[in-house]
């Protein structure tokens, strides 16, 4: 390749990630500069501890601890962060873009919390910020929002964000292993986290869910105003009482925008979906979004959400953007630097209130099994409004307590929980209630 602009390329982060860029990159060199029109050059990787043995190996001088050499060399074009965490990463990020570098991420995170303040410096310093790897992995859910999608204004986008709490929820359905048992294979195959609770109680779903809404309605949900909750209270029993009901368990990311009352809403929580829903069947490390448009219809993006390979895919994928950005293409169509593209998505919009959380619920209880405790339990629902749809009774094997399975037709959020408080300080009730949403496309 004669003549050929040489990019430039650093790490900041050599872990699960960052060693599969650089594994894929060297790999597919040849056919991407080609594809590309440029010559690509993998300059340097910043790790913590480089006496660490690791998979991929490049050269001593390619490796450093010290990320800052990385942003701060002028002979880098590209600086890819895959550190993770918002401090020293945005810290570095900040610095590269200040330094007129292009960054790509796979840090959901960071652009979460810091997104508007990074996608300004971006704009103010003339340069580009890709986040591809930050939402879903492998799937191009922020090409397909931000360009294939682009006639559509969304009045729902919902699906499963997690790789690691979808692995987890499939194998305690499928093998009945309890969370813990499922995790360390999930440790083992790259999905977590750093910081585990990400994972487990909901917070990287939510940190994905608030950067699709962003993409598609133009406002920044602060987590505060978001419902959060995680897979750790879930049992194989209500997995196996969902099943018998017709329904799956997942953890899922629900954006509704109301265009008539000119409000969003964005929820992350795991909930009951009829398993023929085909995001309900979408199982094990695999992600899959629904985006329904008001012209295109629905669309379902599925595909790999966590581990090494996938990830490196979509951050490929971004590379090859900031090289065409590099060589004087245009940027993609809606990029995130078009502030007004952005608020006129928003619109003003506001954020739907509590009351639109209304929807049919799977109730669990534990209780004494004696005499009169449906009647006091219907009665306390009765006087809240709580209409049940279906309730199936288990004797536990010393006969002494029962499990009550109750799902409830569609209710507000703060009636159920208020009948489920009441219920809590019955004196048959031996734990307290557990529920989860029924979620209804
Ligand atoms: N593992 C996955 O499947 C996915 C991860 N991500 C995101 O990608 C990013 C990286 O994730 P992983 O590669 O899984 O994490 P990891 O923990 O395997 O790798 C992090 C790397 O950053 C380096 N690092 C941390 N502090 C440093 C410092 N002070 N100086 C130099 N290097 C430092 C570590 O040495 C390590 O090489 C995170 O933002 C994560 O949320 C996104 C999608 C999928
Ligand atoms: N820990 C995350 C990794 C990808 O974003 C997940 O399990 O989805
Ligand atoms: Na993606």
């Amino acid at each position: 390749m004669k003549n050929k602009r040489t990019i430039r390329i650093g790490l900041l982060g050599f872990g699960t990630v960052g060693q599969g860029v650089w594994k894929h990159l060297q790999a597919d060199q040849t056919a991407l500069e080609y594809r590309l029109g440029a010559k690509l050059e993998l300059v340097r990787a910043a790790a913590r501890d480089l006496t660490k043995s690791r998979a991929v190996q490049p050269r001593p001088d390619q490796l450093t601890d010290d990320p800052f050499s990385i942003v701060d060399d002028p002979n880098i074009d590209i600086v890819c962060e895959l550190i993770g965490g918002t401090t020293l990463a945005r810290e570095l990020t900040l610095r590269a873009l200040k330094n007129g570098k292009t960054v790509v991420t796979a840090n959901k995170a960071l652009i979460s919390e810091f997104g508007e303040e990074i996608f300004a410096v971006a704009r103010e310093s003339n340069t580009h910020y890709f986040f591809e790897a930050s939402v879903a992995g492998g799937i191009p859910i922020i090409k397909t929002l931000r360009e294939g999608l682009v006639a559509n204004r969304f009045p729902q986008i919902y699906g499963i964000l997690n790789g690691t709490s979808n692995y987890i929820l499939t194998r305690m359905e499928r093998e009945g292993l309890s969370f813990e048992d499922t995790l360390n294979d999930a440790r083992a195959l790259g999905y977590v986290e750093a910081d585990e609770s990400l994972d487990l109680d909901g917070w990287d779903a939510a940190h994905k869910a608030v950067i699709l809404a962003y993409l598609a309605h133009g406002k920044w949900v602060k987590l505060d105003d978001m419902v959060v909750e995680g897979i750790r209270d879930i049992t194989t029993g209500d997995i196996a009482y969902a099943k018998e009901l017709g329904y799956k368990i997942k953890l899922l990311a629900v954006i509704r925008r109301d265009f008539t009352q000119n409000t969003v809403s964005v929820r992350l929580h795991p909930a009951l979906i009829a398993k023929q829903e085909l995001i309900a069947q979408v199982d094990e490390v695999f992600n899959g979004i629904s985006l329904t448009g008001d012209v295109v219809g629905t669309t379902i993006l599925v595909g790999r959400g966590a581990g090494q390979d996938a990830t490196a895919s979509a951050v490929i994928s971004d590379i090859a953007d900031a090289v065409a950005a590099l060589l004087g293409a245009p940027p993609p169509i809606i990029s995130e630097e078009d502030v007004d593209i952005y608020r006129a998505l928003a619109d003003e919009v506001q954020l739907a209130g509590p009351e639109s959380l209304v929807c049919p619920y799977y109730i669990r209880l534990r209780v004494k099994d004696e005499p009169g405790v449906l009647a006091r339990v219907a009665q306390v629902f009765a006087d809240h409004g709580v209409s049940v749809a279906t309730m199936i009774q288990q004797e536990e094997i010393n006969s002494a307590s029962a499990r009550i399975i109750f799902t409830t037709h569609a209710v507000s959020e703060a009636s159920l929980d208020q009948s489920l408080g009441l219920v809590a300080e019955l004196p048959f009730c031996l734990e307290t209630p557990f529920r989860l949403r029924v979620f209804k496309p």
